[in-house]
């Protein structure tokens, strides 16, 4: 999908964020205990923040994947780029994945064949990557771009009225 195949926008507060992270944490209660959260950086790491206070968990590693943005565009994905692995022995038994969101579901495949054995949790889910999470909150359709909190400023914008001139 390129950049311009986005054409719905849904911009999230930081209280809805951690309004639905923690409902997201809700839900794996009933799939714990785990050993400890692999965060999916950076995307993943403010969800992983509340998911594991919200769960008391202290053991937080991180796996650092990036593909959007490299080539300066944030809507444009480039190549899988694995920048830093988690320290984990095994395939993941126990443990917790968590990142922001699914879309084509590229990262959520790399990160997987990493770690088979762990349970996939994002916040959100576009469809072509929802069968790749074990469990997620909310799902946005395909061609809808999530602004997430640290990606947004409050500006002013002209009123209403001056846009119909
Ligand atoms: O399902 P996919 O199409 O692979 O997209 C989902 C991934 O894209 C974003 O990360 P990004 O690579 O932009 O890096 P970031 O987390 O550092 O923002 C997001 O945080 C997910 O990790
Ligand atoms: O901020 C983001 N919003 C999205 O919808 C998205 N899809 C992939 N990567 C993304 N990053
Ligand atoms: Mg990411």
């Amino acid at each position: 999908m390129s950049s311009d195949s986005f054409n719905k926008s849904f911009p999230v507060s930081w209280e809805e964020l951690h309004r639905t992270a923690k409902a997201l944490a809700w839900r794996l209660t009933e799939v714990g205990p785990f050993d400890g959260i692999v965060a999916i950086t950076r995307g993943g790491l403010v969800p992983a923040a509340v998911v594991a206070r919200e769960l008391s968990i202290r053991i937080i590693d991180t796996i650092s994947v990036a593909s959007y943005g490299v080539e300066g565009d944030d809507k444009e994905r480039g190549r899988i780029n694995v920048m830093k692995n988690c320290e984990i022995a095994g395939k993941g038994a126990g443990w917790l994945i968590v990142d922001d969101l699914v879309d084509t579901g590229e990262t959520a495949k790399a990160v997987r064949s990493i770690l088979p054995d762990a349970h996939f949790a994002t916040v959100y889910a576009k469809p072509a990557g929802r069968p790749l999470v074990d469990t997620y909150v909310t799902e946005v359709s395909q061609d809808t771009w999530i602004h997430f909190p640290w990606d947004l400023e409050p500006r002013p914008v002209e009123p209403i009225s001056s846009l119909r001139r």
